[in-house]
């Protein structure tokens, strides 16, 4: 039995005199979707840039998959990289590419030795799961935003990642096209059994993608549990203030 996903404690990053981190405790188990909800500002991409080897701690403890991030070696953090699956916030395609060459590229590069053959079955088979195997030869441009969104989570779930780091996901979108890339990210889980990290402060896709919402406030987690336990009527007075806030813009939310 593998251990935690991910096991992090008593994690402290700052930028010169700017403390983001401040004593991160974090534990992500097999086959779940942790929401990590927070205000603006408070620190949520560092978090995953530290998760993803992007950026260091400067101190604490941070495993991924098994791996010591504080001392993790190139070698290894190139092959981590290839089980860690990093959904972009604004998707990340390239202009130039069609869709299907954009969703092979990442196979191409990692999987130096991977047939032909394989790589059309691995890119339908994404594109098919994500409900846009007729946009193989169109270009990204010619995609609303919605369907990029859905093409940025094929082209990281055709890597077959044991962990996908999804930042703000919904942003920019309508909501209904928000409730349809929640629903993707539900069927990603089901049928890949990846872990995921979500991050938002979109409060309907932390109720309907996550197992569990961790709250990120002043640098580090206030409060977690299932949506109803962190924002239920006792809530505490900070958690209340974030929930109220973004509940005067998204005012359908019900607990
Ligand atoms: N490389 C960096 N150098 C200096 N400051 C940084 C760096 N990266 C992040 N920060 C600062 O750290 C703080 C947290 O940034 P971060 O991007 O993690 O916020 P966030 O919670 O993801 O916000 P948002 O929801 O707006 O994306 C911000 O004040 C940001 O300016």
């Amino acid at each position: 039995m593998k251990e935690n996903v991910l096991r992090i404690r008593n994690l402290y990053k700052s930028f010169g005199d700017l403390d983001v981190l401040k004593g991160v405790d974090l534990d992500l188990n097999q086959s779940e979707n942790l929401v990590v909800l927070g205000k603006s500002g408070t620190g949520k991409s560092v978090l995953i840039k530290i998760i993803s080897g992007l950026i260091t701690a400067d101190s604490g403890e941070v495993n991924v998959l098994g791996f010591d991030m504080n001392t993790i070696t190139k070698e290894d953090l190139i092959f981590l990289r290839l089980k860690v699956g990093f959904c972009f916030q604004n998707s990340a395609l390239y202009d130039s590419m069609t869709i299907g060459e954009n969703i092979e590229f990442p196979l191409k590069y990692a999987l130096k030795t991977i047939s032909r053959q394989e790589i059309e079955k691995r890119t339908d088979r994404v594109l098919e799961a994500v409900g846009l195997r007729q946009t193989k030869n169109q270009m990204p441009a010619e995609l609303s935003g919605g369907q990029r969104k859905r093409i940025g989570i094929a082209r990281t779930i055709v890597m077959n990642p044991e962990l996908i780091l999804y930042d703000e996901p919904t942003a920019g979108l309508d909501p209904i096209t928000c409730v349809e890339i929640n629903n993707l990210i539900l069927e990603v889980k089901e049928e890949y059994q990846a872990s995921s990290i979500i991050i938002t402060h979109d409060l309907t896709c932390a109720k309907q993608t996550g197992d569990r919402v961790a709250l990120l406030l002043e640098g580090s987690f206030q409060k977690e549990g299932t949506f109803s336990e962190v924002f239920n009527s006792h809530a505490e007075n900070k958690v209340k203030q974030f929930y109220d806030y973004n509940f005067m813009e998204q005012e359908t939310i019900k607990i």
